[in-house]
C-alpha cells in the first residue's frame, strides 16, 4: 500500500518538525506503528558514540509504556554496557534483520529479557538500526507473537521510519541536553552567588536546597558526614513545607528512636555510592535498613537520590535528597546533581573551617581567660616535691601513689597550709589525665550566686549581667580532673547540683536545655572536719560519702617535727636561690625556736617565715625579727610530754609576734594580715576574740 506507507511517512515527518512535546511525538509515533505492523513490544535504545553503552530510550511493551529518558518503575538501571549482550550483535547490523527469540537465546543464555519475553509466548525479534547522516545512533526492535509477514516494501518503509526515528531520538536528545546544560548553568550560577555570599550553615544549605528543589524537586535535602573516629552526623538537613519553602530539621530528633533505626552506620554505605533508589527498589531496601523502613512508613518516603561528597582526606559526606514520590528520580537528576558535587564539597569546607576558626577562637579565649586566673598556681607537682621523711608523711605518699592512676574520686583534708592542694596536683600529674587540664575551683572565694555559674557555665541572657555564653569548670575540664578546694564551704543548694555530676556525670548550663556529658575526675579538699559539718547539717551527707570514697588525711606540721627542719632547709635553698641572695647561717636558739614553735599555719607558715628571713637579713646569719623573741617568750618545753599550751594561747601569741614585727599594723601591704596570710577583717575579729588591743599590746 505505497500511498499509505507515504502518508505515514508524511505523517511522521510532519510531527516530527512540528511536535513540541516529545512525549506526545513517540506516544503517536509507536501507535501508528503498531497500526500498520501489528507487534507487542517496541523497545528504542540509544548507543553512545564508541558503541560501547546502550540505553533505553523508550519501551512500550504490551500497554506498559515507558516514555523518552523515564527511569522504568523498578527502578532498574536504564544504561548499561553492551558487552556480553546481544546488542553487540546488533550494532554491526546495516539493514533490517528478523531473529527467532529461541536462537537468540540459546547465543545469550544469560541475557534475562529474552527469558521473560518467551516465557509470555513471544518468539519474533525485528531489529532496526537507527542512523542519521550514516552514523548508526541507536536500534528500533519489535517483538511479536506471529511470525511477522514482510513484504520488500514493508522492509524499506521500516527502514525509512528508522530513519526519520532517528532524526527524532537525535532532536530529542540534543533539546534535552541543552535544556539541562542551561538547567545547570543556572543553578551553578546561583549556587556560587550563595557560596560566595553566605558563610552561614543553615542558611547557606537552605539555599542550595532551595536551588537544587526547583531542578530536581524533592521533600527532604540533607547533607551528612561521617568523620573517621564519630559516627554519621547530619550537617544539615531540610524538609519541604506546604508552602514550599525548606525549614531546618531538630538535629536530636532520631534520639527517641528505637536502637536499630538509630543505626545509622548501616546506611553509610548506601549513601558512599552515587545512586537513585525508586519504586520498587526503594522499597527491597527499606526492608534491609531499619532507617529507611522508619522514613518510609513514619514520613512517606518512597525515593531517594544519593550524592556521595568523597573529599580526599576530610570528612566523608553524602548529599541526600528524598521524595514522597514513588518515581521522584532519575539517573538524569543524578548525573545533574553530581556535575554540583564540586561546589558543594568547597561550600562544605568553607563552613567547617570557618566554624573550627570561630570554634578555635572561643576555645583560646576559654583558656586565656583560664590561663589568667591560675597563672600562679599552675606548676605542676610530683612526688619529689614533698619534703618531709616522716613516718605520717610516708603513709600519705602511699596512699597518693596508690590511688593516684585510677579516676577515684579523692577527698584531702587536713589544716590549712598543710599541703593539700600539693597533693591534689601531684595526684593529676601522676594520672593518666595529666596531659589535659586540672581545673581548680575555690569554692570559698567565690559570691555563692557566680559558683553555679562557674562550676556549670551558662547561656547567653540567662540572666542579667550574661552578655555571652560561658563555659563552665566542669565542661573546660573534659578530659581531666577539677580540684574542688574548700569543698566545706559549698552552699547547700550547689551541693545537690554537683551530686548531680559525681553520679550522672552529666549536667546543664544555665538557662541551657541540652544536657552536656562531661568525664571528670574529681578531687576535693577542705581544711574542716566534714563529718561534723554533715552533724550540724551544713553538708550532705549523700555528697559527704560520694567525695570521701578515698580520704587522704594531711597531718598538721606539729605532728610532725622531724619535718620542719628539712622544709626549712628546702625553702631556705628555694628563696635564697631565687633572690640572689648570699647563704646566711643559722642561730642555734633561731633553730631551737623554729622546731618549738607550734606552726598553726603549717608549711605555708613555715615557707613565709623562711621567705621573709631571707628577705630582711643583712649580717652573716638570718634574721628572724620578733619570731624569736616571740618563741622564746613561751615557756621551754621538753621535745615530747610535758604541759601543752591551748590552741587559744598558742594562736594569740602567734598574732602579737606578728603585729611586733608589723609594728602593730594589721592591714596593707606590710601589715600582719599579709604575713599571717588571712583576710586583715577575719584578723581584726580574731584579735578582739582574743582580746588583743593593738596600741596597748604591742608597744
Ligand atoms: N610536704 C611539702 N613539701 C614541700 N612543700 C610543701 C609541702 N607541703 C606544703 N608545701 C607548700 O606549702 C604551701 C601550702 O601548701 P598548700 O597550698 O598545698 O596547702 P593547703 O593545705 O592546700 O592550704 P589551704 O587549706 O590553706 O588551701 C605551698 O607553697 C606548698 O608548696
Amino acid at each position: 500500500m505505497p500511498d499509505q506507507d507515504d502518508s505515514l511517512l508524511l505523517y511522521l515527518n510532519d510531527a516530527i518538525a512540528t511536535t513540541r512535546n516529545k512525549e506526545d511525538l513517540f506516544r503517536s509515533m509507536t501507535e501508528k506503528l503498531r497500526l500498520i505492523f501489528p507487534f507487542d513490544a517496541i523497545t528504542i535504545l540509544t548507543l553512545d558514540a564508541e558503541h560501547q553503552y546502550r540505553r533505553v530510550f523508550l519501551r512500550d511493551y504490551l500497554g506498559e509504556v515507558l516514555l523518552p529518558n523515564q527511569t522504568r518503575a523498578g527502578g532498574k538501571p536504564t544504561r548499561g554496557p553492551i558487552e556480553g549482550t546481544p546488542v553487540e550483535l546488533f550494532v554491526h547490523q546495516t539493514h533490517l534483520r528478523q531473529y527467532d527469540l529461541e536462537e537468540l537465546l540459546k547465543a545469550y543464555p544469560q541475557y534475562q529479557p529474552f527469558g521473560a519475553l518467551l516465557e509470555r509466548g513471544m518468539r519474533y525479534f525485528i531489529v532496526v538500526p537507527l542512523r542519521t547522516s550514516g552514523q548508526l545512533i541507536g536500534l528500533l526492535s519489535l517483538v511479536s507473537r506471529r511470525q511477522p509477514e514482510f513484504s520488500p516494501t514493508d522492509v524499506d518503509l521500516l527502514e525509512k521510519i528508522g530513519s526519520l526515528v532517528a532524526v527524532a531520538v537525535t532532536n530529542t536528545l540534543a533539546f534535552e541536553d541543552i535544556a539541562r546544560r542551561e538547567q545547570e548553568k543556572s543553578m551553578q550560577l546561583a549556587l556560587n552567588n550563595a557560596l560566595l555570599s553566605i558563610k552561614e550553615r543553615g542558611e547557606l544549605f537552605r539555599t542550595i536546597a532551595t536551588e537544587i528543589n526547583h531542578v530536581v524537586p524533592c521533600d527532604y535535602f540533607g547533607v551528612r558526614v561521617r568523620k573517621t573516629s564519630s559516627p554519621v552526623r547530619a550537617l544539615a538537613e531540610f524538609n519541604k513545607q506546604p508552602d514550599g519553602t525548606f525549614a531546618a530539621l531538630d538535629e536530636n530528633r532520631y534520639d527517641d528512636l528505637p536502637h536499630p533505626v538509630q543505626n545509622k552506620e548501616a546506611v553509610v554505605e548506601l549513601f558512599s555510592r552515587p545512586a537513585v533508589y525508586v519504586g520498587t527498589d526503594f522499597e527491597a531496601l527499606s526492608r534491609q535498613y531499619a532507617l529507611l523502613r522508619y522514613i518510609r512508613e513514619e514520613r512517606g518516603t518512597q525515593s531517594l537520590l544519593c550524592a556521595p561528597l568523597d573529599t580526599n582526606g576530610e570528612p566523608a559526606a553524602a548529599l541526600i535528597l528524598a521524595s514522597h514520590q514513588p518515581l521522584a528520580f532519575t539517573e538524569e537528576n543524578l548525573e545533574l546533581i553530581q556535575t554540583l558535587v564540586p561546589q558543594i564539597r568547597l561550600a562544605i569546607q568553607n563552613v567547617l573551617a570557618f566554624e573550627q576558626i570561630d570554634a578555635l577562637r572561643a576555645q583560646l579565649e576559654r583558656e586565656r581567660t583560664y590561663l589568667i586566673d591560675e597563672i600562679n598556681t599552675s606548676a605542676a607537682a610530683r612526688l619529689d616535691d614533698f619534703v618531709g621523711g616522716s613516718a605520717v608523711m610516708q603513709q600519705v605518699y602511699t596512699r597518693l601513689s596508690q590511688v593516684a592512676p585510677t579516676d577515684t574520686t579523692v577527698l584531702i583534708t587536713g589544716e590549712t597550709g598543710t599541703g593539700k592542694e600539693l597533693v591534689a596536683r601531684a595526684l593529676h600529674n601522676l594520672s593518666p589525665r595529666k596531659e589535659r587540664a586540672l581545673i581548680k575551683i575555690n569554692c570559698a572565694a567565690l559570691p555563692a550566686q557566680l559558683i553555679e555559674s562557674e562550676l556549670f557555665g551558662h547561656e547567653k541572657g540567662a540572666f542579667t549581667g550574661a552578655h555571652d555564653r560561658r563555659i563552665g569548670k566542669f565542661e573546660l575540664a573534659d578530659g581531666g580532673t577539677i580540684f574542688l578546694d574548700e569543698v566545706g564551704e559549698l552552699p547547700l543548694d550547689l551541693q545537690a547540683k554537683l551530686l548531680r555530676v559525681l553520679q550522672e556525670k552529666e549536667f546543664e548550663r544555665i538557662g541551657g536545655r541540652r544536657v552536656i556529658q562531661t568525664d571528670v575526675r574529681v578531687i576535693a579538699a577542705t581544711n574542716r572536719v566534714l563529718e561534723d559539718e554533715v552533724a550540724a547539717g551544713h553538708f550532705r551527707a549523700d555528697l559527704y560519702y560520694r567525695l570521701n570514697v578515698f580520704p587522704i588525711k594531711l597531718p598538721p606540721l606539729r605532728e610532725r617535727p622531724e619535718d620542719i627542719e628539712p622544709l626549712m632547709r628546702h625553702f631556705l635553698e628555694r628563696f635564697t636561690k631565687q633572690m640572689g641572695k648570699p647563704v646566711r647561717g643559722l642561730r642555734e636558739r633561731d633553730l631551737k625556736a623554729l622546731r618549738q614553735y607550734g606552726w598553726p599555719g603549717n608549711v605555708r607558715e613555715l615557707e613565709h617565715v623562711l621567705e621573709q628571713a631571707v628577705i630582711v637579713s643583712q649580717g652573716p646569719f638570718l634574721e628572724f625579727a620578733g619570731f624569736s623573741a616571740a618563741a622564746q617568750a613561751a615557756p621551754e618545753k621538753p621535745e615530747t610530754g610535758g604541759p601543752l599550751k591551748t590552741l587559744k594561747d598558742q594562736e594569740r601569741d602567734h598574732i602579737l609576734a606578728a603585729l611586733r614585727r608589723t609594728s602593730g599594723r594589721v592591714s596593707g601591704p606590710n601589715g600582719a594580715a599579709v604575713l599571717l596570710d588571712i583576710n586583715p577583717k577575719t584578723l581584726e575579729a580574731r584579735m578582739k576574740k582574743l582580746g588583743i588591743q593593738r596600741t596597748v599590746e604591742v608597744k
